[in-house]
Formats: structure tokens, sequence, C-alpha cells
């Protein structure tokens, strides 16, 4: 059965005119809106939880640290309440844990944020793995840390499309699962190495895809962002 898929709207710019003005093209069809390191860093948290408003927030900050610290971290932004917010697979079980139990602690049980570990960069392919010392492909690196996260009692995980039915038939339907790197039918690349269209993904079994400059960069990103709700929908 085709799972239903909704849209994260990707913002990434340093200038929060740009982002709020984006945040509102994409409003009428993305679920939630995704602000990660550069806008953080350029613009501050206040312009994050400005910018997000009422549309829910994935916070995109991909936490990868000593368990203490990140824990520590999951308390310093409770304020922002956001709906996901993202962790890397590859800091370990103890950190996974850890940063669990922060989110247990730092926020109300009825707004606690979706966990969501980031497996094996969309951007990576078999041979850069190859270089970072992980030899069996980027297939069963992704299958080896969504088990990793599971122990660790994560929400979800960030794949790439292309292991959404392998994740499925191990982890079964639980976890939710969130991919990037998708790139509507003759838009480019980029730097993303393992991509799929928003309706492969959603055939795949993802439960989010993840957007950014296919509607960022069009010339009109509301109309972008409203084919790929319409593509997903179909
Ligand atoms: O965690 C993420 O969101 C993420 C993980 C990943 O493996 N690949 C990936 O591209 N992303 C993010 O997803 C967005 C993709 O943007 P576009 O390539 O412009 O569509 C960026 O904001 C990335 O930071």
């Amino acid at each position: 059965m085709k799972r239903k898929t909704g849209l994260i709207a990707a913002l990434d710019t340093q200038n929060a005119t740009t982002a709020q003005a984006w945040a509102q093209a994409v409003a009428p069809s993305a679920g939630a809106v995704k602000l990660g390191l550069e806008f953080a860093y350029a613009a501050g948290f206040q312009a994050v939880a400005d910018v997000a408003g009422a549309t829910p927030l994935f916070l995109d900050l991909k936490l990868h640290d000593i368990p203490n610290t990140v824990a520590a971290a999951i308390k310093s932004l409770s304020t922002l309440r956001p709906k996901m917010l993202t962790l890397h697979a590859s800091g370990g079980l103890a950190m996974m844990e850890a940063a669990r139990k922060a989110c247990d602690e730092a926020f109300p049980a009825d707004a606690r944020p979706a966990l969501l570990a980031v497996t094996v960069l969309t951007s990576l392919d078999d041979h850069a793995l190859e270089q970072t010392g992980v030899m069996d492909g980027a297939r069963a690196q992704v299958l080896r840390l969504g088990k990793l996260g599971m122990q660790a009692g994560i929400d979800g995980l960030v794949c790439s499309a292309h292991e959404l039915a392998p994740l499925r038939d191990t982890l079964g339907d639980a976890p939710l699962l969130v991919t990037p790197g998708i790139r509507p039918a003759g838009s480019q690349a980029g730097d993303q190495k393992r991509i799929m269209t928003p309706r492969q993904a959603s055939e795949a079994g993802a439960d989010w895809i993840v957007v950014g400059r296919p509607i960022t960069q069009a010339a009109d990103p509301a109309a972008a962002a409203a084919a790929i709700a319409a593509e997903l929908a179909a």
C-alpha cells in the first residue's frame, strides 16, 4: 500500500527575510519547514523560531559529539519546540541513548520532538564511503546504523530513498523514514548522489521527503512546492 508522504521544505539561506518569504511560499504545500546549520549559524535561534512560526519545525542540527555534550545541547534548545530533531547515528549507541533520555527530560511528553538519526548522508556514494573506511557500501551501512538507532530508542531515520525498501523489510512500519536527496524529474542533482524523484520515494515507503534547492532556487518556489505536493498526492 502506498504511504502518505509529506513534504518538508529545506529553507537553506543565511537571510531571515528570504527564509520568511520561502516559508510563506511553501506553507500551502509543506507539512514542515527545515531550518538547519546555515540559517541557525547566520541568523540565530530566535530567527529559527520566528521563521517557523506556527509551521512544524524540522530542526536539522545533525548533532554529533560525546553523549554528555549532545544531551546538554538538546536541553539548551528545548525552548524551540521542534517537531523533528536530527543527530548523526555514527555518533554511536550511547550518544543516541543520551539524546533520547535528554529529550524525555527536557520536553513535555506531548511536545517531545521526533529524534531522527542521520544514517549515511545522501551526498555520499559507495566510493566516498570507502574513503572513510566503510567497505561494504551505503546500503549495508544504512541498515547497520538504522538498527543501532532503533536499539537506542530513536524515532526515525534519515536515509536516501534507495534504502527505504531494505529498511522497511528489516525494521517494519514503525520508524519514521525521512529522505532528502530528492530531485523532481529534470532537476539538477548538484552535490547529491543517492537521489530519487518525489513519486519514487513515496512509492518506496518514505514518510517525509526533504526538498531544498529544487524549490528555493526555482523561479516560482510556491509553484515548485505545489508541484511536488501534487506529485506526492497523485
Ligand atoms: O539531515 C538532512 O536533512 C540531510 C541529510 C542527508 O543525508 N542529506 C541531505 O541533503 N540533508 C539535508 O537535506 C537538504 C537537501 O537540500 P537539497 O539538496 O537542496 O534538496 C539539505 O538541507 C541537507 O542539509
